[in-house]
């Protein structure tokens, strides 16, 4: 078993990961108060998810999978969402989705478990999600402002991390289809190198896309269609070595003419119905060199 803790990285090898099992569901209908695109099948659910933590495994990567007592906790499949882990612990983020809040308790119990210290936590009236979390590099943080994550939430986050010598710079996300869905900053871009993103362009805030500019770092496009089937949202097991869902075939494509050994996987429940890539439904606890 591996130990330690952190990930001020989207792309340093994952070396330890954790994910949440899809609890059946409380009553057949609550798949609409979650704003999910149809009724919730947990068989395939859950057969899924353990295809991709197969995936994983076969990877070598230590999978950590805990299943959530609360069956109201339909969203926590996302681990990403709940929790930010640095080098000194994990800072417990505030749900700007409400239903989702409890996950945050749930989860601090998860790391106390694993002995992974706590250094900071999000306050109300904050929100910060994980999804508008993106390490550019060890020492910089860039943060989505969405509908999910508000100016307090930023600013307390800032003030945690600065002492952590990491920069938090904000960046505007667009209202695109209203707060009722779910759109993150990592819904936009994943990094799957130190120079290389994929990223769906159009919604990406300016002063992100001149910072990748600036640094020379490579951007694949994501187009149109595929953005629909959340192509931007790609997991990095390593630096060229990532994840992303099976229908994604020209972004695949171009993942692979730039180098990259691309694996997929099934998501039709896990993913499709729930809005959420593969980067959202793992939360690496230490990404190392
Ligand atoms: N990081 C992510 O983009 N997470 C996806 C979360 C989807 C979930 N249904 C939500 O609305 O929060």
């Amino acid at each position: 078993m591996t130990t330690g803790w952190g990930a001020q990285s989207m792309v340093a090898p994952l070396r330890r990961v954790l994910l949440v099992r899809p609890v059946p569901p409380p009553n057949p209908d609550c798949w609409r108060n979650f704003g999910y695109v149809h009724p919730i099948d947990q068989e395939r659910a859950a057969a899924e998810h353990a295809a991709l933590v197969t995936l994983l495994e076969r990877e070598g990567i230590e999978t950590i999978v805990v299943e959530p007592e609360d069956p109201a906790l339909q969203d926590a499949i996302f681990p990403f969402d709940p929790v930010l882990v640095t080098s000194a612990g994990a800072i417990l983020l505030r749900m700007g989705k409400e239903l989702r809040q409890p996950e945050v308790a749930a989860l601090e119990r998860v790391l106390r478990d694993l002995g992974i210290p706590i250094v900071g936590r999000i306050q109300p009236p904050g929100t910060v999600e994980g999804g508008d979390c993106l390490w550019l590099d060890e020492h910089t943080l860039i943060v989505g402002r969405s509908y999910r994550t508000n100016d307090t939430g930023i600013a307390q986050l800032a003030d945690l991390l600065r002492p952590k010598a990491v920069q938090v710079i904000a960046v505007d996300l667009a209202h695109w289809h209203g707060p009722s869905e779910c759109l993150h900053l990592l819904s936009l871009l994943s990094p799957v190198d130190t120079d290389l993103v994929v990223a769906y362009l159009p919604l990406l805030p300016v002063r992100l896309a001149e910072m990748l500019v600036d640094r020379r770092i490579e951007i694949i496009t994501v187009p149109e269609d595929e953005f629909a089937t959340q192509a931007p949202n790609v997991l990095a097991l390593a630096p060229r070595r990532c994840v992303i869902l099976k229908e994604n075939q020209r972004t695949i494509a171009a993942l692979e003419r730039a180098g990259c050994t691309v694996f997929v996987y099934e998501g039709r429940e896990i993913s499709h119905n729930r809005s959420g890539g593969p980067t959202c439904l793992t939360r690496p606890l230490l990404r190392a060199w």
